[in-house]
């Protein structure tokens, strides 16, 4: 029982009947989450994750397929069976969904079971909970009084308050600002590691998935396109979806201008190809670019670089001009591969070759 996935999703399809005909919302996705694992699902607005989310907590009953949960098979339990399990299961969102007429106290009151407690009991676990959220001195604020951050942290307290096995995060930090967002994370980061609670974290930006989620699952339309270590995926996304959303991440501005630049539009008219590197952890501090050039005899001139952060390990982005004749940039190539350097040939709009 204890190696069980914390959740499993078994060749889950969702259908929906609308006047406009059959809305496939999920089309037979498996994945399996690991109990105390961060897992992210990403993909674009109307891909399905929030329909994936409402089969975990069984608000959905998948048209055909299985999830379980801690091992239960969701849509087989009871509704009593399935009022206690959902206890187990917190879940927070992007609005937050406080009671804007109740206290923070109040808010997170209402998730426990205060008749059975009793009031000094229930008034004590709220303090605990929002001590651990960093409110402590806020209970008595209603929601309007509060920040963005802020209020999606009562909506944390209030979705730890019995002790759920599993957090769901539908799109939690895509109503705050950069800054917010990273504290709302690192929070998240830190009740997964006190707590081992497993966290299932929908969002639709590479950069909430690099800050926290160790693996993460690519869904596009409905299907499960992509799915595997964080990093696996950064170093060799697969899919067009997922080379989007790792490219959205890497391409900033400045990378696209500098491609652009009318000094590797000349080089390139000249024969020069323009490459592409990506270096994780330790390797993006070997010297991998000046002993290629000087093993076989090309010239490497960067365009643009820069170095962003996966979890706690770094990945360089590279974008070069590489000058030398087909044998020698097929040995480079091939360089690459043998030092582990995912190394691809791009077009000056950033697209791959
Ligand atoms: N109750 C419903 N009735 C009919 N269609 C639905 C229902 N719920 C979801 N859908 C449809 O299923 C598809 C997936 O929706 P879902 O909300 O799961 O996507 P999403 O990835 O969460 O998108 P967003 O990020 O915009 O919330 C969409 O086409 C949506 O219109």
């Amino acid at each position: 029982m204890t190696n069980e996935p914390a959740i499993e999703i078994q060749d889950v399809t969702k259908t929906f009947a609308t006047r406009g005909g059959t809305v496939t919302a999920l089309h037979d996705v498996s994945l399996s989450i690991e109990r105390g694992t961060i897992y992210g699902v990403i993909g674009h607005s109307g891909g399905g994750k929030s329909t994936l989310v409402r089969c975990v907590n069984g608000l959905e009953r998948p048209t055909q397929g299985v999830v379980r949960v801690q091992g239960e098979d969701i849509a087989a339990l009871s509704r009593e069976e399935l009022r206690l399990r959902r206890k187990k299961i917190g879940m927070i969102f992007q609005n937050f969904n406080l009671l804007d007429n109740a206290t923070v106290q109040k808010n997170i009151e209402l998730a426990l079971p205060a008749r059975k407690l009793g009031r000094a009991k229930t008034s004590e676990r709220v303090s605990l909970l929002l001590e651990e959220v960093g409110l402590a001195h806020r209970s008595d604020s209603y929601p309007s009084q509060l920040s963005g951050g802020q209020r999606q942290r009562v909506a944390i307290a209030r979705a730890m308050a019995n002790e759920p096995d599993i957090l769901l995060c539908d799109e939690p930090t895509s109503a705050l600002d950069p800054e917010t967002t990273d504290s709302i994370l690192e929070l998240l980061r830190q009740l997964n590691e006190t707590h081992g609670i497993t966290i299932m974290l929908i969002t639709h930006e590479m950069s909430v998935v690099t800050r926290i989620c160790s693996n993460v699952a690519v869904v596009n339309e409905g299907t499960l396109v992509e799915r595997g270590a964080t990093v696996d995926i950064f170093k060799q996304p697969k899919h067009a979806v997922t080379r989007g959303f790792v490219d959205s991440f890497f391409q900033t501005k400045e990378a696209a201008e500098s491609l652009r630049s009318p000094y590797v539009t000349n080089l390139v008219s000249e024969g020069a190809w323009i490459v592409r590197f990506l270096f994780y952890g330790d390797e993006a501090y070997q010297a991998f670019i000046s002993e290629a050039s000087q093993k076989f005899g090309i010239q490497i001139s960067i365009i643009y670089g820069s170095v962003r952060m996966i979890g706690s390990a770094p990945l360089g982005n590279l974008y070069v001009l590489v000058r030398g004749n087909a044998d020698q940039l097929a040995s480079l190539f091939q360089f690459a591969r043998q030092s582990q350097v995912s190394c691809i040939r791009i077009n000056q709009a950033g697209e791959e070759l």
